[in-house]
């Protein structure tokens, strides 16, 4: 069988020299019949020419039009086949600043929860605190 490992594949591979870079932005104006691009693995397939052509129908396609598709490509479970039907479509590399750009999406986020996570407690203390004071002010009345 023809079969290979998905990261040493020796035919096919691109030169690394000359590879083209796109912005997500740009990838992102490419969503329509006339012209369809998606990201699969950091990489820029143009799958207009395939919209008709795929067993998972065009409506698939239609909604990871102009996006990163690897999530719901790897959902699907798709073939070794499908994989090699890829570098068909291949037209370059997202750019690298775009694919950091996702890690310092992450780092925001985790920022965000750092926050959240200090004021809950914190907030918790102060109630519990007033809360005492209440009570014990109420006991000494009685
Ligand atoms: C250029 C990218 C893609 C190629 C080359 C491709 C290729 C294929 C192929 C060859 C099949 C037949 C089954 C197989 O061999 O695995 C298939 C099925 C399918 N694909 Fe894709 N596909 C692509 C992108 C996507 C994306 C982005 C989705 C998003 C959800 C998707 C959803 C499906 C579904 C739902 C099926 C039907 C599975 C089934 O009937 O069991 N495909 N695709």
């Amino acid at each position: 069988m023809a079969a290979e490992g998905g990261s040493g594949s020796m035919e096919g591979e691109e030169p690394k020299a000359e590879a083209t870079y796109y912005r997500l932005e740009e990838v992102a104006t490419r969503n329509s019949e006339k012209e369809m691009w998606i990201v699969i693995h950091g990489r820029v397939y143009d799958i207009t020419s395939f919209l008709g052509e795929h067993p998972g129908g065009e409506e698939v396609l239609m909604e990871q039009a102009g996006r990163d598709a690897t999530e719901s490509f790897e959902d699907v479970g798709h073939s070794l086949d499908a994989k090699e039907m890829l570098k068909q479509y291949y037209v370059g590399e997202v750019h690298p600043s775009d694919l950091k750009g996702e890690g310092s999406e992450n780092s925001g986020s985790a920022c965000r929860s750092c926050w959240s996570n200090w004021i809950i407690p914190v907030v918790g203390v102060v109630l519990l605190a007033v809360m005492y004071r209440f009570y014990m002010a109420e006991s000494k009345l009685s």
